[in-house]
């Protein structure tokens, strides 16, 4: 534990939908905070040493039986509290006040009138209404004693209410959604004012404790780190070479699917910009080979995973000395998936990823971003002197181009499709919708249609555009891209990527459908 986690916040979860996103809220009034599950503990909860406890919004109403709940010892800890939404119902009941199911359920934009300038709202003005966003259908009949209204809207005469003198405070609306204007400035209120931490967690300062960290624990040892270029592995890679230089080992593997000039921009970046000990493992023919013939999505998925850590494995073993440890980019939010109160989510495609190594291989793992959020990432990336082309790079799936190439996987269907996606990329970064949207790419359908060029007939493969917008792909909407561009897009497809003599444009969400196309 650096200086940095030493001031920190304690969001415990009830089930909510936006639990990450008060997170996200706190982290950017530059309060490190975690997020633990409601049924922590109280010795651990004590153990934390949190200087403020926020708890989470959920799907329960808090008189029924098996609802969940918190120890009641957390109001007896000194340290101020702030309930949002349930977390302010089931303080109200463990505080002997009372919650009952209201005559109304409100859901979506309230008028939020201000009463009184503490808490959460003492840097907020009196004179004007603030929109905020509820979600509710219980409500507090009767506040527990030593509470006062902050807020009231039109139909919850106790939107906001405390006892400044303990420091506990109770808002019914949600505070860390966007469509709660000004939200985000009243949780900076809370951790900055009552919590008393100061704004220090900063992406400079996690760079320079992490690497100082890494340089204490790891100095002298051998870690390996497999390299994707993507923005994730790329911030693990830098982080260690900066703390322990060579004895780091990156390695990057084409597995033949991989984009257009991929290959060369990795190792010319990591290798000869950074100075990075990078071994680049051309592997190429050996997916491509066992690729063969295979047409079913979960298949690809699978041999490629396992030729990957087949790979891998090999490349290790041959790099001089013991490597103790092996680094991954595991982020925040996956991290939060294994602990969260909810269930962990239905498999619908099985991700690759590097997570079947260190079991097979008996290496511990260094997982330097497990506490960021992507964006966060992006800036230790922004903060480490990664380009901009890597750091706001969107999501390439470690499968690669083998899962948009439908039916399949062959060189001359990679070729064409390499270059329809090059044009994709191309454009979309030349219109500034590259980071504008969350992913934006070509997919080869197994489909011939009839076209003509120059007089003549063609009977040629279809492209298909997929281009959507996103803040976690977990659900997914079609971009509304200008016609312009779909038009530049299709027309330079069409003409520059031989064999290709016609572009359709996906328009499906997600769900039902899916992102990518397998
Ligand atoms: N071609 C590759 N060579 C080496 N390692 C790879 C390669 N592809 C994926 N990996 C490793 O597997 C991990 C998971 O890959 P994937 O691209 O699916 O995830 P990701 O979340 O996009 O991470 P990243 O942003 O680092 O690419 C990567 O972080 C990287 O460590
Ligand atoms: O690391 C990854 N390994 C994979 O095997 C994989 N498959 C899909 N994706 C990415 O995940 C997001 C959601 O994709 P889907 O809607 O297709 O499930 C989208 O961003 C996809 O690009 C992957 N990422
Ligand atoms: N969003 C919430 O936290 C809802 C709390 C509670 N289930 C209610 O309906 O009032
Ligand atoms: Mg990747």
């Amino acid at each position: 534990m650096s200086e940095i986690h030493e001031q920190k916040i304690l969001v415990l979860d009830f089930g909510s939908q936006t639990t990450q996103l008060i997170a996200r809220r706190v982290r950017e009034a530059r309060v490190y905070c975690e997020i633990h599950p409601c049924t922590m503990p109280p010795d651990e909860i004590k153990a934390y040493g949190a200087r403020g406890i926020i708890l989470s919004g959920g799907p329960a109403s808090c008189y029924e039986p098996g609802a969940p709940s918190v120890d009641p010892a957390i109001f007896e800890l000194g340290v101020p509290v702030l309930g949002i939404c349930y977390g302010m119902q089931i303080l109200t009941h463990l505080l002997g006040g009372k919650v009952a199911r209201g005559a109304k359920r409100e859901y979506g934009p309230a008028k939020l009138n201000i009463q009184r300038q503490a808490g959460p709202f003492r840097e907020c003005g009196l004179d004007e209404p603030q929109p905020v966003w509820m979600s509710h259908g219980d409500r507090i009949e009767k506040m527990p004693q030593g509470f006062e209204t902050l807020a009231v809207t039109a139909n919850s005469p106790v939107a906001a209410m405390g006892d400044p003198e303990r420091r506990i405070y109770g808002v019914q609306f949600h505070p860390e959604v966007a469509h709660t204007h000004g939200g985000a400035a009243m949780l900076a209120a809370f951790v900055l004012g009552d919590c008393g931490c100061d704004p220090i967690w900063t992406m400079h300062n996690f760079a320079e404790a992490t690497i100082a960290d890494f340089k204490e624990r790891l100095g002298g040892q051998k870690v390996i780190c497999a390299l994707s270029g993507g923005v994730d592995s790329s911030v693990v890679a830098l982080l260690l070479h900066k703390a322990i230089g060579k004895d780091l080992t990156s390695i990057f593997v084409d597995n033949g699917v991989l984009r257009a000039g991929e290959v060369a921009e990795v190792a010319g970046l990591f290798r000869d910009v950074f100075g990075l000990n990078l071994v680049v493992v051309d592997a190429a023919d050996l997916f491509l080979d066992r690729l063969k013939g295979i047409t079913d999505p979960e298949e690809k998925r699978r041999i490629i995973g396992h030729t990957f850590i087949e790979v891998f494995d090999a490349e290790a073993a041959k790099i001089a000395g013991e490597v103790q440890y092996l680094a991954q980019g595991t982020l925040y939010p996956d991290v939060i998936e294994s602990v969260s109160f909810k269930g962990p989510s239905a498999v619908i495609k099985s991700h690759h990823n590097v997570g079947g190594l260190p079991e097979k291989m008996k290496l511990k793992l260094v997982e330097p971003l497990r506490e960021l959020f992507k964006d966060e990432c992006r800036e230790v990336g922004r903060e480490l002197g990664l380009p901009e082309t890597i750091v706001s790079r969107q999501p390439f799936p470690g499968p690669g181009l083998a899962i948009r190439i439908m039916g399949e996987v062959t060189r001359p269907r990679l070729a064409t499709l390499r270059e329809a996606d090059a044009i994709v990329q191309e454009e979309m970064r030349a219109s500034d919708l590259y980071t504008k949207v969350w992913q934006s790419f070509a997919v080869l359908v197994p489909v011939k249609t009839v076209g003509v060029m120059g007089d003549e007939r063609t009977y040629e493969d279809v492209v298909a555009l997929r281009i959507v917008d996103s803040v976690d792909a977990m659900t997914a909407d079609w971009s509304r891209v200008p016609y312009e561009i779909l038009a530049r897009l299709s027309s330079r497809i069409i003409n520059e990527v031989k064999g290709v003599n016609r572009v359709v444009l996906d328009i499906s969400s997600k769900p039902p459908s899916t992102i990518e196309w397998e």
